[in-house]
């Protein structure tokens, strides 16, 4: 099954905000299971990496200011990602899946579902929509969170 599990972003997904990449990948992800004609996306409320979204808008304040994402989190006494999969299990259970193709460029997350027994058969690059507003930050997900940033997910060749 072709899957997304989409971590809650208001600012990107809803306001479309172009410091981060949450939009773009949440309208990609919902393109490419369109075009599949299945699949199924998971919307988890896990706002700010898990922080909140009230503690992400500080952490943005602390970005602006020079602090890149995951120093900002550590600033404010938070893990740089403080996220949870464990609903992923009982909601994936009830819609019949075990086995996805799982649309992502952090690792984390298709090492969180193996863990809890479920078989990751494929890793789906997204793009992440690079602009002049989120090429800090999607950097710092290479560099410091180990995103992988490939020619599907149209980054390769693009960072410096
Ligand atoms: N704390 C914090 N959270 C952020 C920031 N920018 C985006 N987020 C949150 O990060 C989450 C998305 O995480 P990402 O690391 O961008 O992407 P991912 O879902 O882990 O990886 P992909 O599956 O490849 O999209 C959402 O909950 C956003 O609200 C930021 O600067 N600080």
């Amino acid at each position: 099954m072709l899957a997304r599990i989409h971590s809650e972003c208001l600012t990107g997904d809803a306001l479309f905000s172009l410091r981060c990449d949450c939009g773009h990948q949440l309208r990609s992800a919902l393109e490419r299971i369109g075009a599949e004609g299945s699949g199924a996306l998971l919307y988890l409320r896990q706002e700010g990496r898990g922080i909140g979204l009230h503690n992400k808008i500080r952490a943005y304040g602390l970005q602006d200011c020079g602090a890149d994402t995951v120093e900002a989190n550590l600033r404010l006494g938070f893990p740089a990602d403080a996220r949870d999969y464990a609903v992923c299990a009982p909601l994936l259970r009830h819609i019949g899946v075990r086995r996805l193709r799982l649309m992502t460029n952090n690792p984390a997350k298709t090492e969180a579902l193996s863990a809890m027994g479920f078989e990751v058969v494929e890793r789906v690059a997204l793009p992440g929509g690079r602009n002049s507003h989120n090429t800090a930050y999607l950097d710092t997900k290479a560099d410091r969170m180990g995103h992988v940033f490939d020619a599907a997910g149209e980054f390769a060749g693009t960072r410096p």
